[in-house]
């Protein structure tokens, strides 16, 4: 990874408003490289203000610009747990192409999910322009949690761009099991942000940062795995 910056705001407003500014100048730049631009983005409830402030901008053509959650719950896309209902709700109307990870075909065995969702993302164009990451007070980012998916999330092929997880144990927030997107697929892309808020996240987030490669906390391997510098967006509340 070439460098981390951290990013501090005192309110989740102001940190919204300059994320969705540095995820539109992203687009922009997509746009005028390949015609087209595709996000990662994270699902939970850090990202809502930002994607409200992205809707405000007028001068962004959603119908270039594709939408992939870092990670889904394995529940139907009308759950109120679905990440994909929650980018729909945000920007269906807008006509973003959203790419869902969760086939309602197979919600009852995670991994034939991802086997599912991995085909499905061959189809795009890779790498990412854009890995925006959340990241839980536990240390998970995207849907990579300790359990018996965790190596394959993070040391399995290239190739392999999602997979389904059994977190072990299961989130108190969200207990479902998961499809996420793969540290490989997530630390190719060509931008990366994370962020988050509040201090007990930071805390976690620096303890990964400290430990490495060998961290135990999921996001300290995603980001030792990324390739390009890291934007770490934080605030207060
Ligand atoms: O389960 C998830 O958690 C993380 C963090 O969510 P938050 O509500 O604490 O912001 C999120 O980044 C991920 O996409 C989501 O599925």
């Amino acid at each position: 990874m070439d460098e981390i910056e951290w990013w501090e705001f005192d309110s989740a407003k102001e940190m919204a408003e300059q994320v969705a500014g540095d995820i539109g100048f992203v687009i922009e730049n997509a746009l005028e490289a390949h015609g087209g631009a595709r996000l990662a983005v994270p699902g939970g409830s850090t990202p809502d203000l930002i994607y409200a402030e992205l809707l405000k901008r007028k001068d962004i053509d959603w119908t270039k610009v594709t939408l992939i959650p870092t990670d889904d719950r394995l529940v139907p896309l009308d759950h109120e747990l679905s990440n994909y209902r929650k980018l729909h709700g945000f920007f269906g109307a807008k006509k973003a192409d959203l790419v869902s990870l969760v086939d309602e075909a197979a919600l009852e065995d995670a991994q034939e999910a991802g086997r599912l969702a991995d085909a499905r993302l061959s189809l795009l164009h890779w790498p990412l322009d854009l890995a925006c990451l959340g990241m839980g007070a536990d240390g998970h980012t995207a849907s990579i949690f300790p359990g018996p998916d965790f190596d394959a999330a993070i040391n399995g092929p290239r190739a392999r761009r999602a997979l389904g997880v059994r977190p072990d144990p299961m989130p108190e927030a969200a207990p479902v099991p998961r499809v996420t997107l793969t540290a490989a697929a997530l630390s190719s892309a060509r931008t990366v942000m994370i962020v988050i808020s509040g201090a007990e996240k930071r805390r976690v987030l620096e303890q990964a940062l400290k430990e490495g490669p060998l961290s135990s906390l999921p996001i300290g391997r995603v980001v030792s795995a990324i390739d390009a510098s890291i934007d770490i967006f934080w605030s207060a509340e």
